[in-house]
């Protein structure tokens, strides 16, 4: 699903008006209809709505949502911002349709503003996706007490305050809100980790935008859904053997860190991988093969950590590096022995990023197409510091452009950077999976699936959409506070199993 900026989201609106057509007030009609479908589902009658309405389009649906929720025999209390001159067309005649039992005030001063119980559902309609400063005055003022209530605050479109695609201002009052309703298309702010927090549970309601601007506006920002992991994964025929599925090389592990290399092995077979070798330090060696018996183990010259790399690389699919590896210099040196000779296929994690980091040469040499999986401080070291998410993903770009790689930044939102500049969010996974090790079982997965043979862009789609799915199934069974990294590849199968008993 393509992300769109706030000028497209309004060109589409546009355009669906002249091509469909319909008028602007019917397809804000269409916008509220879809809005308290939602409301209804969510929230019982008992529950009165205090409606906050901004003097644009925003604030014209919640006037529109005020009606439609009135006729379903919910309790409304309308509340109006900001001078008349503003108000939009599509506005106003809202504000006329409103039937006269539904209750309205003008709010002039924080002494119009209405107390609010832990029973109320507050409908933030003040401003949507054409704030075009941050809110001052009244709004800010209005915000500040919104945010002040234990009332449940669910946002229209997106939280008033918050910039959908551009950062906003640090300091800026910003609605918190528990739901966002956000009509056809996700914004980018929800994805990113500092306005994310504003935004609570999201969800996308169709409002139907006309399917032919959605398919030709180019977007680089893009969300990644069940329907195209579908697509890529590949069926498993009956003649195939374990040779059809490639053979894996991970090296990783040192004293005190081995577990990284078996969650990795774990995951890596889970993901469907026909062998796989597993290069670990002396120290590692009983704890490899007692753990993960299905690899097979070849043991560096050294008792705790990695310094010799493999001499026969050609007979591997891909290689992984880096869980549990460690920093010492005998393993820097072993990196670099290693970067100057023909490399399979390439996965590279946590210690081997903080080598390369540490280490510029490394860089230079990394083959192109390689997948790097940083979480955002990793991400820092390699590239420096970012004044914001979004200078953040400008970093991602150059940096992918330049050593021709993937980078999966891990996050919530785990964004995949591409050489050609495409960003792909992931919209599985859940705050369960914030513990010791996860990162650990996705290097495990990601390399399982580059040896079976997908691309690099393929396996981390799936890679990464798989992993956090894993921890949702992972998360229904045990819940979100007890789930641990292992509990990622032991559902991994019943990853794959939901996204290939979906419908197509
Ligand atoms: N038919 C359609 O198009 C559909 C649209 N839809 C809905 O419309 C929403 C977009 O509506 P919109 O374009 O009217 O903009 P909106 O965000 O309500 O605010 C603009 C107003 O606010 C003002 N303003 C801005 N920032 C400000 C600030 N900091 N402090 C004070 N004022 C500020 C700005 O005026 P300004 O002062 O900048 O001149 C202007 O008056 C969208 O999110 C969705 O909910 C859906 O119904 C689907 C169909
Ligand atoms: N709140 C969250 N929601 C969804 N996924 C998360 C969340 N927090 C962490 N994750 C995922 O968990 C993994 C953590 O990786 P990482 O930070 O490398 O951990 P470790 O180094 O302990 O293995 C990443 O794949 C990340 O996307
Ligand atoms: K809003």
């Amino acid at each position: 699903m393509k992300i769109l900026s706030a000028a497209q989201t309004r060109d589409a609106d546009a355009y669906t008006i002249a091509q469909e057509p319909i008028s602007s007030l019917d397809l804000m009609e269409r916008a509220a209809t879809a809005l308290v479908q939602w409301l209804e589902q969510h929230f019982q009658r008992e529950r009165p709505f205090y409606i906050f309405c901004g003097p644009g389009n925003n604030g014209g649906d919640g006037l529109a949502a005020a009606r439609l929720l009135h006729q379903r025999a919910y309790d409304v209390y309308v509340f109006l911002t900001g001078p008349e001159q503003k108000r939009s067309a599509d506005f106003t005649q809202n504000l006329e349709r409103l039937p006269e039992e539904i209750s309205q005030a003008n709010l002039q001063s924080p002494e119009d503003f209405p107390a609010l119980s832990t029973q109320a559902v507050v409908l933030d309609a003040l401003f949507g996706s054409r704030l075009t400063r941050p809110l001052e005055g009244i709004y800010a003022q209005l915000v500040a007490h919104l945010n002040s209530g234990s009332a449940t605050v669910v946002a229209v479109d997106i939280p008033s305050g918050l910039f959908a695609d551009e950062p906003t201002p640090p300091g800026s009052q910003v609605v918190q809100a528990a739901y966002t309703v956000s009509f056809e298309q996700p914004k980018l702010a929800f994805l990113l980790p500092a306005s994310g927090t504003y935004v609570g549970e999201w969800q996308v309601v169709p409002i139907g935008l006309h399917p032919g601007f959605l398919q030709q506006v180019p977007s680089p920002y893009a969300l990644v859904t069940l329907h195209k992991i579908k697509q890529l994964l590949r069926p498993r025929l009956k003649f195939s053997h374990k040779g059809t599925f490639g053979h894996a090389l991970l090296i990783g592990g040192s004293y005190g860190k081995m577990g990284a290399a078996t969650l990795a092995a774990q995951a890596a077979l889970r993901a469907g991988l026909g062998l796989l070798t597993v290069q670990v330090p002396q120290a590692g060696y009983s704890i490899l093969q007692t753990a993960v018996p299905e690899a097979m183990a070849l043991i560096d010259a050294h008792e705790f950590h990695f310094s010799t790399f493999p001499s026969d690389l050609k007979k591997y699919d891909c290689l992984g590096i880096g869980p549990g590896l460690g920093q010492a210099e005998e393993s820097r040196v072993a990196m670099e022995q290693l970067f100057r000779n023909p490399l399979p296929p390439l996965v590279l994690d946590a210690d081997a990023l903080n080598l390369l980091a540490a280490d510029r040469m490394l860089l230079t040499n990394l083959p192109a197409d390689s997948i790097l999986t940083p979480h955002p401080k990793e991400f820092e070291r390699l590239v420096g510091p970012a004044k914001n998410d979004f200078h953040r993903l400008q970093l991602l770009h150059s940096f992918c452009r330049e050593h021709q790689c993937f980078v999966v930044l891990k996050g919530a939102h785990t964004c995949i950077g591409t050489p050609s500049g495409e960003f792909y969010f992931n919209s599985t996974g859940n705050a369960g999976m914030a513990t010791g090790g996860t990162g650990d079982v996705l290097t495990g997965i990601l390399t399982g699936l580059r040896a079976q043979g997908y691309s690099a862009l393929e396996t981390c789609l799936l890679g990464v959409y798989l992993h956090g799915l894993a921890g949702d199934v992972a998360a229904e069974k045990e819940g979100q506070i007890s789930l641990i990294a292992s509990d990622l590849y032991r559902y991994l199968g019943a990853a794959f199993q939901r996204v290939l008993q979906q419908e197509k």
